[in-house]
């Protein structure tokens, strides 16, 4: 025996042991939370009053297909656009009487979530969103976005209409752009635009930071497209949902033939022209994998984004033909096939046939274009009104 019994050194060494057992333990007990978080057993109830800002051409549609889905799965109330509009007033900044059953008089009213197309103007949005709401949005390169854009809003945008392709527009831009026109607002700085911030505004310093701040704490969570999967995981858990609840196919995308990738030199051109889109996506692409960082650890996330892409292998071989996108023409179900616009050729998907019931309807949902879902739970919402008209699906 090292040290006789009651000795002083053998207390040391007694508390030192136990000491370290109570860290060990609770370690352990630290890791088996996260476990248990991680099993989709997420610390209290799960988000529902939710305002996600729909910008343009960055997965966003993606991203309301999950929402609509939620939305109908926990019979929750949507802001969706009054009458027979298909967003919420886009170009022009959002109102709240755009919202269906909101009314000039009476009393105010709220709903649980919002996601269609709007330009951001916070007191219209306060007046129909509960003061719980969580604000979150999803940017993308800005070269992409506007890759995308171009191609999609081809013949509606001015500005790019009158360029003989993206290359040239970017080579003279003020040229073809005349910035009073609100129809160009695609053209520059939408994700900024879309924030309900001016587009055109000069690039300056105090102006740039102070508006990203702004953003920032109006926005507490900003996604990022081309990191899709990590945004889902990070999504899921700031709103405390199942890990089902945020698996998606890629909707609204383009053939490989609409694609068309700028040289390098017209890319910092593009990112020049949409400077203030350039400091926004830079800025929110740092605090998005700062949170992720604070949120869980590089191993924890992998696990989670192979989770994620594991079950979306399972519906996507349960739900679809072939396991691949479809052009317009190979879609079969009409209601399946998505609003095409511009030269941009975009993508839906056929459904196995013989499914059952109820994983067609799951199914379905996973794979529905923006306008028919919305169309869809319009007429749920409000059965005594007129449902909405989606004019390309009956030509
Ligand atoms: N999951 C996922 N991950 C990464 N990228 C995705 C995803 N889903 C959609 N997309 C791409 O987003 C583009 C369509 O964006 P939106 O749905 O926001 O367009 S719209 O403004 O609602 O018309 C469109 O980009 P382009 O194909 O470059 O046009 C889609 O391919």
């Amino acid at each position: 025996m090292l040290f006789p019994l009651g000795s002083p050194q053998r207390c040391f060494w007694t508390l030192l042991v136990l000491t370290l057992m109570v860290l060990l333990l609770a370690g352990l007990l630290r890791v088996e939370r996260h476990t248990l978080l991680l099993g989709g057993q997420a610390e209290g109830p799960p988000i529902t009053n939710i305002m996600f800002l729909k910008t343009h051409k960055t997965a966003s549609s993606t991203v309301l297909n999950i929402l609509f889905r939620f939305a109908e799965k926990h019979n929750l109330s949507l802001a969706l656009p009054a009458g027979s509009r298909l967003h919420l007033g886009y170009p022009w900044f959002f109102l709240a009487r755009y919202v269906e059953g909101v009314g000039q008089a009476g009393p105010p009213r709220h709903f649980n979530i919002m996601c269609n197309h709007l330009r951001f103007n916070p007191p219209e949005v306060q007046k129909v969103m509960p003061n719980d709401t969580f604000y979150f949005s999803i940017l993308r390169n800005p070269v992409f976005q506007l890759e995308s854009s171009f191609a999609y809003y081809r013949h509606l945008t001015p500005a790019f209409s009158a360029a003989p392709s993206l290359a040239a527009f970017l080579a003279a831009p003020h040229t073809y752009y005349n910035q009073s026109l609100l129809r160009n607002a695609h053209a520059r700085n939408h994700m900024w635009f879309d924030l309900g911030l001016d587009p055109n505004a000069p690039v300056e310093e105090s102006y740039v930071r102070a508006h990203l701040a702004h953003v920032e704490q109006r926005f507490p969570l900003v996604l990022i497209a081309e990191h899709f999967d990590e945004s889902m995981v990070l999504l899921r858990r700031r709103l405390r949902w199942q890990l089902d609840d945020v698996v998606s196919f890629k909707l609204n995308s383009r053939s490989r033939r609409s694609v068309t990738s700028l040289p390098p030199e017209a890319q910092e051109r593009a990112k020049r022209w949409c400077a203030l889109d350039w400091r926004l996506y830079q800025h929110f692409n740092r605090t998005f994998w700062a949170a992720l960082r604070a949120e869980l650890g590089p191993r924890r996330l992998r696990s989670e984004v192979a989770q994620l892409q594991e079950r979306r292998r399972v519906l996507s071989a349960l739900c679809l033909q072939d396991d691949a996108p479809k052009n317009k023409t190979q879609i079969t179900d009409a209601r399946l096939r998505p609003f095409q616009s511009g030269e941009a050729d975009i993508l839906g998907y056929n459904l196995r046939e013989g499914l059952d019931n109820e994983t067609l309807r799951l199914c379905q949902k996973m794979v529905m274009p923006e306008l028919q879902y919305m169309a869809h739970l319009y007429t749920l919402q409000f059965p005594q009104k007129r449902p909405k008209n989606i004019p390309f699906l009956k030509a």
